[in-house]
């Protein structure tokens, strides 16, 4: 599929500029990069990242998303997630709300924990279909390994710019200690009606993600309306997720973000995504780092006291993921409460309505 060429994004339609950072100089550690990334990460805490060499292991997991989402439905229902609030395995459309009223998402997903791609051929959180075991040791792992040689650079840059000593984030997101950080292919075919996925926050830390369509809208701070983030071919989009939020006093921007039918000739297309997910360890507990950095400190301090209880969550990481995504749910439905219950860092203003 990776040869199949697709009609450009329309040049007709607005879209959200999001600054362009270069991996290669985030690794030579040049200062003027490190300040833009910054810039990038505590504003709207999305931006796109080039040079981060991953490409060839991205067009394999394509590969093996179209493998996987064509396989017959009784076969991915053997690996549903179910709805007891673990994401890894596969999602059926509908089997999530996309609002407050209980409208239904359109879209597929597989995920693969990274526990289980780092453990292969050992299984380590639970079983996948067979076009995901196949792929597991020249595109998955290959794949998860280079997500997790960027997201380090990445956090070991943030740790230094919230005045954390060295260590502070990476231990949190320890390779060795299970969490919630997985691989997730999309699929959702067309459906100008619908949104594939309903507005949200990552519920982790960073999100890599490497689209071919659009589709991705985010909220931007002060705006008012959903703008599309236009895919640039090798680039990926990064953004922050509740945990970096959270951890950094909200110095890290976690922003809203949906996934709506693409646009334009785009739209009549069957859209595939392919994310990253970076979560702290299952242990990891959510809250303000402000015992070890002065900036944290002053960050919180500087909160109104009615959201400061958003830096002292009281969760794990694993109580965190497992509330969001349990609650999202529409088999736990009860009624607009359990979507409101799956909610993280979410502007709320935004995201129980239809905008
Ligand atoms: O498919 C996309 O463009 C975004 C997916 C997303 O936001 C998610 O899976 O959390
Ligand atoms: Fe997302």
């Amino acid at each position: 599929m990776t040869s199949i060429p697709v009609p450009p994004f329309p040049d007709d339609i607005p879209t959200h500029p999001l600054l362009v950072i270069d991996y290669e100089l985030l690794k030579a550690r040049e200062k003027a990069e490190i300040d833009r990334l910054w810039e990038a990460a505590t504003t709207l805490g999305f931006w796109y990242l080039k040079n981060h060499g991953i490409d060839e292991e991205v067009n394999g997991m394509f590969d093996m998303a179209s493998e996987t989402m064509a396989l017959p439905m009784e076969k991915k229902m053997k690996y549903e997630q179910g709805d007891d609030g673990v994401s890894f395995g596969y999602k059926a459309a509908g089997a999530n709300a996309v609002d407050a009223s209980g409208v239904l998402d359109t879209v597929q997903f597989i995920n693969i924990a990274k526990d289980d791609a780092l453990a292969w051929p050992a299984q380590a959180r639970r079983a996948y279909p067979h076009t995901v075991n196949a792929r597991m040791d020249h595109t998955i792992q290959p794949f998860v390994e280079k997500s997790i040689r960027v997201t380090d650079l990445l956090l070991g840059l943030f740790e230094e710019r919230l005045g954390l000593s060295l260590g502070a984030l990476m231990t949190r997101h320890a390779r060795w200690e299970w969490s919630g950080s997985e691989t997730r292919c999309t699929y959702s075919p067309p459906n100008p009606e619908r949104q594939a996925i309903g507005a949200h926050t990552d519920f982790g830390s960073l999100t890599l993600l490497h689209n071919r369509l659009g589709g991705l809208q985010v909220f931007p701070p002060g705006s008012d309306s959903w703008q599309y983030v236009k895919p640039i071919p090798g680039h990926c989009i990064c953004n922050l997720g509740d945990a970096m939020s959270i951890l950094s006093g909200g110095i890290l921007r976690s922003n809203i973000h949906r996934v709506a039918n693409p646009p334009g000739a785009q739209g009549l297309l069957h859209r595939f995504s392919l994310v990253y997910f970076t979560r702290p360890g299952n242990s990891v507990v959510l809250r303000a780092l402000r015992d070890e950095s002065a900036v944290i400190a002053a960050a919180v301090a500087a909160t109104p006291e009615a959201d400061r209880e958003n830096y002292d969550t009281g969760a794990t990481s694993l109580d965190w993921f497992t509330r969001r995504i349990k609650n999202q749910r529409i088999a736990n439905r009860r009624g607009p409460e359990t979507w409101m219950a799956s909610r993280g860092m979410e502007h709320t203003e935004h995201t129980a309505v239809k905008v």
